[in-house]
């Protein structure tokens, strides 16, 4: 049986622009664009597992506010069940630490990047959102 990978993703908005993350070389999903976050810890709350990753994988404080989506897409190496949320920057500006590449996409522009399959979902959504 495949094992369930519980993961957040941060929608970070900015002069109605969505910040994009690319995905390093040597990681599953070789540079697929994504939204930042990661796994959510055991007893940990997903809001607060997103506040804790992008802390710690971009050096910044968000506020995490509504969900935009919940996908469930099954890899090769598992099933991950991804949900994302629209958030503002609160301290600090995004860097990259484990990403290749990030970008400020307007809402429409989002779906010329290569996607992760999982974000697909949220991404459909978010190309017709205003900010
Ligand atoms: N952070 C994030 N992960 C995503 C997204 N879409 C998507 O399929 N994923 C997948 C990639 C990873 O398999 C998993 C997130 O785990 P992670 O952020 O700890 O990823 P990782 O590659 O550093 O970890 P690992 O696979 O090396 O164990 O979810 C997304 O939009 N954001």
């Amino acid at each position: 049986m495949k094992k369930d990978i519980h993961v957040v993703g941060a929608v970070i908005t900015k002069d109605g622009k969505i910040l994009c993350a690319q995905r390093g070389p040597n990681k599953s999903l070789p540079y697929k664009w994504e939204f930042p976050g990661g796994k959510i810890e055991k007893g940990e709350l997903p809001k607060d597992a997103l506040r804790r990753e992008i802390e710690e994988e971009m050096n910044c404080k968000i506020r995490v506010k509504d969900k935009v989506e919940y996908t469930r897409y099954e890899y090769d190496f598992g099933i991950v069940h991804l949900t994302t949320y629209i958030c503002s920057l609160e301290e600090g500006t995004p860097i990259l630490t484990e990403h290749v590449n990030i970008e400020w996409l307007k809402p429409n522009e989002l779906p010329s990047l290569d996607w992760a399959p999982a974000d697909i979902p949220a991404i459909k959504k978010l190309s017709s959102y205003n900010f």
